[in-house]
């Protein structure tokens, strides 16, 4: 029975859930890796290494000092989510880091700062669109936290289905917007209200609250939290066991569960684009960027 239920489960619902739930999905015009039997791809920023056997893909992030997304991390990442979703070898996704220490510091600040409004512009449209894709991906995505993981770096976590974080006080996890003197937009706040409800969500982005591994596993921020040495083996284990669910039945519910957030972003995409192009342009909130990058390099010294 089991091995029937697997076999179904093989045939997926193909496109993400953008077009599950009913909106027409996108085609893109990319090549299949092959048919061997695992298949890697690397660029600068980002690896995608998938095991056809298994159906699991790895999408590691290598872009040291931290991971940080910009916009080479931004594209690869989109580029590389589009062919996975196409691929129907592919079930599962974890998403990790190369890096030691860190998982992803989140957007890369340098973005955001002393740049043209049509830089910004350009800037936010890819932020949203690869969230977009992680929170509407058809397959399962687990996120196999191995380091730090402010701000956009928890953002892309919460897009997840499952997350694992590695038992170490350092890497502290959290929505830390407000202490760099800037706002969690609504739909990171969407992702963690979804994720940890709305009164803990309320609290942790207007203190932009960073969460030891401990803290983090109390509010339910993140499922589980394992020995470094076991971050990607539990990840790898735990896939499987959705792995039991057909991916129709799993993808419909997804899609369910998820479809109102993102229409909401949907409908207020260029709104968005314009709130965010506005505030970050601002004098005063460039110099707290300013400050605070400032801040960074003397923690180091
Ligand atoms: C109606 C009105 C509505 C208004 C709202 C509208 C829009 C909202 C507006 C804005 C929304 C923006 C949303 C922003 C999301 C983000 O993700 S912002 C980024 C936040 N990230 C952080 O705060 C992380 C900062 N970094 C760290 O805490 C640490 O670096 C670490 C990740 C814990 C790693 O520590 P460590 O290993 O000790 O490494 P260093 O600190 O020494 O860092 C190494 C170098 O990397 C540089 N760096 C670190 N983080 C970033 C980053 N995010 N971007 C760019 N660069 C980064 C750091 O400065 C070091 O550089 P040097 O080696 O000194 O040159």
């Amino acid at each position: 029975m089991a091995t029937l239920l697997r076999k179904a489960a093989r045939v997926s619902l193909s496109g993400s859930l953008l077009s599950a739930g009913g909106r027409p999905g996108r085609l893109y015009a990319l090549s299949y890796f092959g048919s061997n039997s695992r298949n890697s791809s690397t660029s600068s920023k980002v690896k995608v290494d998938l095991d056809n056997s298994s159906g699991i893909a790895v999408v590691k992030f290598q872009g040291p000092p931290v991971n940080s997304m910009g916009m080479d991390f931004l594209t690869e990442m989109a580029i590389g989510l589009d062919k996975l979703e196409l691929d129907k070898n592919c079930r599962g996704i974890i998403l990790t880091s190369a890096v030691p220490k860190v998982f992803s510091a989140g957007l890369d600040i340098m973005d955001m700062y002393g740049k043209t409004l049509e830089h910004y512009e350009l800037f936010w449209r890819s932020v949203q669109d690869l969230w977009l894709k992680l929170y509407s991906s058809s397959k399962i995505m687990i996120a196999a936290i191995n380091g730090a993981s402010p701000a956009g770096g928890c953002l892309m976590a919460l897009s997840c289905d499952y997350r694992i974080l590695a038992d170490n006080p350092r890497y502290k996890i959290g929505l830390n917007e407000a202490q760099l003197g800037i706002v969690a937009p609504f739909w990171f706040k969407d992702s963690m209200v979804n994720t940890v409800g709305y009164r803990i969500a309320e609290e942790s982005i207007q203190f932009g609250v960073m969460y030891s591994p401990a803290d983090a596993l109390k509010i339910g921020l993140v499922d589980q939290v394992v020995p470094e040495d076991k971050v990607l083996s539990t990840a790898k284990e735990k896939m499987e066991k959705w792995f039991d669910i057909p991916d129709h039945a799993r993808q419909i519910s997804k899609s369910m569960m998820r479809k109102p957030t993102i229409d909401r972003m949907l409908a207020n995409r260029e709104t968005d684009i314009k709130n965010f192009v506005g505030f970050i342009s601002k004098d005063s909130i460039q110099k707290s960027l300013e400050m605070y990058m400032a801040m960074l390099k003397m923690k180091k010294g």
